[in-house]
């Protein structure tokens, strides 16, 4: 149900109509599969986990003067009992803890106005940063990467996305789930679908997220060691006019620590969001991709940050 794709099938040439073909129906379906053969260096995932890992493990205090909720730009730590995922579940909060990256730019860059932009938290940990905009890069290119088959798909240039994506409002989310037992009104991450075009995640391996395809039960994701999670997300469910479909998902509290990186691709701020071509008339109207994340961060932390 949740289909594993190797990606050299497309990138080789070897299979890359087949390729397209089993991605635009996962796309259509469970809107979530698994990518293997992706070329990210195991080593790269390794240091990014190991760097999340040193930043987790320093005391509350330290962690705070990265704290989210100074942030203007949604950037820094959000700690535990501080998010709730699931608007249907108001009482209910996530067991998790989460250190954002954005897209780095110099304070001399001309894109640092626009909406979101500003300075990264960086911690003072030695090698973090590098670490960090080593793989929010390379996850980055691999997420515009998955655009030239999904273009194919939808009957578009192979390249139509790339040119809304090589900017984007992204973010890179390690989180960090303490392990134990079920407790009311807790979960590792309440039900919700993403916001941004697709979103590309890296488990450690230990249980816990689960997917609800469309009318059907939750099932687990499968791990398989090495492979990114992918998952079509709310934008680009509206840009095809619900051709495609954004998947809720959920993480149960795990038994043993959790680690996970999940990569929101955003779209550009300034990328105009409307039915696509050939996806019939517009159920929506135009928004751009400043706009629409602005939209979706509101209604999550309007309400839901705990101060
Ligand atoms: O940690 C995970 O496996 C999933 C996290 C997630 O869905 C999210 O942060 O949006
Ligand atoms: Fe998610």
């Amino acid at each position: 149900m949740i289909p594993v794709l190797d990606w050299a099938r497309f990138a080789t040439g070897t299979d890359r109509a087949g390729f397209v073909r089993d991605l635009g129906h996962a796309c259509r379906d469970t809107g979530f599969f698994l990518v293997t053969g992706h070329g990210i260096p195991q080593s790269l995932i390794d240091d990014t986990f190991a760097a999340a890992d040193a930043f987790f493990a320093q005391p509350d205090a330290v962690k705070a003067q990265a704290d989210i909720r100074n942030s203007k730009n949604n950037r820094g730590w959000s700690a535990e009992g501080t998010e709730n995922l699931d608007d249907s579940k108001p009482d209910q909060t996530d067991r998790k803890e989460a250190f954002n990256i954005g897209l780095e730019l110099s304070a001399d860059d001309p894109r640092v106005s626009e909406p979101f932009r500003g300075p990264n938290l960086w911690p003072d940990l030695p090698g973090f940063r590098g670490t960090a905009l080593a793989y929010f890069d390379a996850v980055h290119r691999l997420g515009i990467d998955l655009h030239r088959p999904i273009a194919l798909d939808l009957g578009l240039d192979e390249h139509y996305f790339a040119p809304f994506l090589d900017s984007p409002l992204a973010t890179l989310r390690m989180l960090r789930y303490p392990g134990g037992t079920a407790e009311p009104g807790k979960i590792g991450a309440g039900a919700h679908t993403d916001y941004g075009s697709i979103t590309l995640l890296m488990g450690d391996g230990e249980p816990g997220l689960q997917v609800q395809p469309r009318g059907k039960d939750w099932i687990d994701v499968p791990h398989v060691p090495g492979a990114f999670i992918v998952n079509i997300a709310d934008c680009l469910m509206r840009w095809t006019n619900d051709v495609y479909v954004s998947t809720p998902h959920r993480v149960q509290i795990p038994k043993n620590p959790r680690r996970s990186m999940a990569f929101f691709l955003d779209p550009n701020p300034d990328a105009v969001i409307e039915a696509l071509p050939g996806t019939g008339a517009a159920k929506y109207p135009p928004v751009t991709g400043a706009e629409y994340l602005k939209m979706r961060l509101d209604a999550t932390y309007a309400e839901k940050v705990t101060m």
